[in-house]
C-alpha cells in the first residue's frame, strides 16, 4: 500500500468528530456540525467546508438588531449564551443535521458523556425527527424572520426566550402601562415605554434619563372621533404625546394641519407662555399621553429652548431675515411648529383656505397649478349613428420649485385669498410653520408689502400650459418615429424572423431596447401628472 492510500484509509478509519472533540465547541464550530453529514467521513468534505468568518457572526448581530429592536444587551446576552454553552460542555452538545429541502428531512441527535474518550461512534448518532419537528413546531417564526435570522440561531432555545419576551413587549398595550401607577410597572413595560417615547420626533434629541424621568410623569386619555381635545385660546396647562390616532387643528374652522401618533400636541403655548394657538379634534379613537404644564416646565422646557435656538439660527442665514434683530427672530423661531412632509404629500391644495406661512428647513417644495386637456374619439355604429368617447384629464403644471431656506404660503396670506397653488413635498421635506394670526403679528404691514412684491408667480394662460403639456407629450413620440423610420426599422421588427437573420437588426437590438424603456419611462412620466381622468361615452345621432 502506498503512502497517500495508508493516509486516506487511516482518515477514512478515523472518525472527524475525534479530531474536532478535542477543542471546545465555539458556535462557529456548531455551526460547521450542522453542515457535516456525519455518515460521510471524508476529509476532503471536512476541508472544502469553510469556517464562518467572525465578520459573519457581526452581521447577524446587526441584522438581528436592524430587525427586531432588540436592546444591545440583550442581543449580547443571547450570543454570549451561546459562546458560554458551547465552551463549557464541549461534548454535552445536541447536533442536528440539517438536509436541504431536495434531501429527506431526516434529523441526527448525539449526546456523549465519555468525555476522557473524545470519541463519538456512528452508531450512536440516534434519529430523532420527532424531536427536531416538535422543536420546530413550537417556535414558527414569520417569514421575513427567517430571511434574516441565520439558521442557526433560529434553533437555539435562548434566542427563541429572548424573542418572545421582546415580542410581548412591542404587543404591550402602553396606554394600559401608562394608566397604571410608575411604581406598579414592571421593568420590562418601563423599558418599552421608555423605547417608545424616545423614538418619537419631539423626544428623540432627549436624553433617556429625562425621557425616563417624563414617563413617571404621564396620564392617560382617551377621545371618540370628533371630540375637542383643544380650546382655542384657552389656557394652556398641559401637553400631549399623542400614542394613538389621528388629530385635526383648526384655526377659525379652517383644517390648518394635522398631529398623529408619535407626535407632540398643544406644546406651542407652553413654550411661548401664549394662550392656545388653534383648536384639535380628534379624527380616529386617540390615545394620548398627557404631560401636565409643571413637569413640561421643570422637565423639558430648556431642552426644548435649545431646539428653538437651532431656529433661530437656520432662519438668520435666510438673506430676507438678516435685517431683522435677533430678538425678532427668536420670536418667530419661538412661535414655529415643524411640521415633516413624505414625497408626494399635498401640503395644500389649490382653492384651501390661507391659514399658514411656510420657511422650508429641508428638502424640496414645488408650486403647481393645473389645467384640463380634453381628447376625444368618434366612431359610426350604424346609418346616421355615432359613438363620441370623451377623455378629460387634470394635468399638473409645475410653476416653481422651492429649496432649503425658501418660504411660500405668504402671497395668499397678504392678499387675503384662497390657495392660488397647490403645494407638493418633492422629498422628505421639513418646513417650520407659522400660523396666519401669529404671521400678521410679527410681520409689519412694510415687510408685508416687501413680501408680496417678492412673492408675485407668474401665472401661465390655458393655451399656454396646454402647449406645453402637449409638447412633452408628443415630441419625444414624434423624435422615435422619425429615428425609427431613418433607420428603415418598423415598430415590431424585433419580433420577425427576417430581424433574427439580418445582422444589422441585430446590431440595433440593444439600442432598440434602450430607446423602448425611454419611451416607456416618459409615458410613465407624463402618466404621473394627471391627478384626475373623466371618461364619457355619448351616442349621436345626425
Ligand atoms: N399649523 C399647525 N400644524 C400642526 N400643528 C399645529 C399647527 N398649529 C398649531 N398646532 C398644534 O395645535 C396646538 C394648539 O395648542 P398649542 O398652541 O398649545 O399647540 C399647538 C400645536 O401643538
Amino acid at each position: 500500500m502506498n503512502k497517500s492510500n495508508e493516509y486516506k484509509k487511516s482518515q477514512t478509519l478515523k472518525p472527524i468528530e475525534y479530531r474536532r472533540a478535542s477543542q471546545p465547541l465555539s458556535p462557529l464550530r456548531a455551526k460547521q456540525y450542522q453542515i457535516v453529514n456525519p455518515f460521510q467521513r471524508n476529509l476532503s468534505a471536512v476541508t472544502k467546508l469553510k469556517r464562518r468568518p467572525y465578520n459573519s457572526i457581526a452581521q447577524d448581530k446587526e441584522q438581528l438588531k436592524a430587525f427586531k429592536n432588540l436592546s444591545s444587551d440583550e442581543i449580547s446576552k443571547s450570543f454570549s449564551n451561546s459562546d458560554e454553552k458551547h465552551r463549557m460542555t464541549p461534548l454535552n452538545f445536541t447536533k442536528t443535521k440539517c438536509i436541504s429541502a431536495s434531501e429527506q428531512n431526516l434529523s441526527y441527535t448525539k449526546t456523549n458523556t465519555n468525555a476522557s474518550k473524545n470519541i463519538l461512534k456512528s452508531d450512536s448518532w440516534i434519529k430523532i425527527e420527532d424531536m427536531a419537528k416538535s422543536r420546530r413546531n413550537s417556535f414558527n417564526p414569520p417569514l421575513t424572520f427567517k430571511k434574516i435570522i441565520p439558521e442557526w440561531l433560529l434553533s437555539r432555545s435562548d434566542f427563541y426566550a429572548t424573542y418572545m419576551k421582546m415580542k410581548q413587549q412591542v404587543g404591550l398595550d402602553l396606554g394600559e402601562v401608562c394608566s397604571s401607577a410608575p411604581s406598579e410597572r414592571t421593568e420590562d413595560e418601563k423599558e418599552a415605554l421608555i423605547k417608545w417615547v424616545s423614538n418619537t420626533r419631539f423626544f428623540s434629541a432627549i436624553p433617556k434619563v429625562i425621557v425616563q424621568e417624563t414617563c413617571d410623569k404621564f396620564s392617560v386619555l382617551e377621545f371618540s372621533p370628533g371630540a375637542q381635545i383643544i380650546k382655542k385660546d384657552d389656557i394652556a396647562d398641559c401637553m400631549y404625546l399623542i400614542y394613538f390616532g389621528m388629530v385635526g387643528i383648526y384655526v377659525d374652522g379652517i383644517r390648518i394641519g394635522q398631529r398623529s401618533q408619535g407626535e407632540s400636541l398643544g406644546e406651542t403655548a407652553l413654550d411661548n407662555i401664549k394662550l392656545r394657538s388653534a383648536d384639535a379634534f380628534s379624527e380616529t379613537n386617540v390615545v394620548l399621553f398627557k404631560l401636565k404644564k409643571i413637569d413640561y416646565e421643570h422637565i423639558i422646557l430648556n431642552l426644548k429652548k435649545l431646539e428653538k435656538h437651532e431656529y433661530t439660527k437656520f432662519i438668520m442665514t435666510i438673506p430676507f431675515f438678516q435685517r431683522w434683530s435677533f430678538i425678532k427672530v427668536q420670536n418667530l423661531s419661538n412661535l414655529l411648529i415643524q411640521s415633516v412632509y413624505n414625497p408626494g404629500d399635498v401640503i395644500y391644495e389649490k382653492g384651501d383656505q390661507s391659514a399658514t406661512f411656510y420657511i422650508i428647513k429641508e428638502g424640496s417644495i414645488q408650486l403647481q397649478t393645473y389645467t384640463h386637456l380634453e381628447w376625444q374619439n368618434k366612431w359610426p355604429v350604424g346609418s346616421r349613428q355615432w359613438k363620441l368617447r370623451k377623455i378629460t384629464n387634470k394635468f399638473i403644471y409645475p410653476l416653481k420649485t422651492l429649496l432649503k431656506g425658501e418660504f411660500f404660503g405668504e402671497s395668499e396670506i397678504i392678499s387675503n385669498c384662497t390657495r392660488e397653488t397647490r403645494a407638493v413635498a418633492l422629498e422628505h421635506s421639513i418646513c417650520l410653520v407659522l400660523n396666519k394670526d401669529e404671521f400678521l403679528e410679527l410681520f409689519p404691514p412694510r415687510e408685508l408689502e416687501i413680501l408680496k412684491q417678492r412673492s408675485v408667480l407668474r401665472m401661465p394662460s390655458k393655451q399656454e400650459m396646454e402647449m406645453k403639456i402637449k409638447q412633452e407629450m408628443y415630441s419625444n413620440e414624434e423624435k422615435e418615429h422619425i429615428l425609427l423610420e431613418a433607420m428603415r426599422l418598423g415598430h415590431g421588427f424585433e419580433k420577425g424572423r427576417e430581424f433574427l437573420l439580418d445582422a444589422r437588426s441585430k446590431k440595433l437590438r440593444g439600442w432598440y431596447s434602450s430607446l423602448k424603456q425611454r419611451t416607456r419611462q416618459q409615458r410613465a412620466k407624463i402618466q404621473s401628472k394627471i391627478i384626475d381622468q373623466k371618461e364619457e361615452n355619448l351616442n349621436m345621432s345626425m
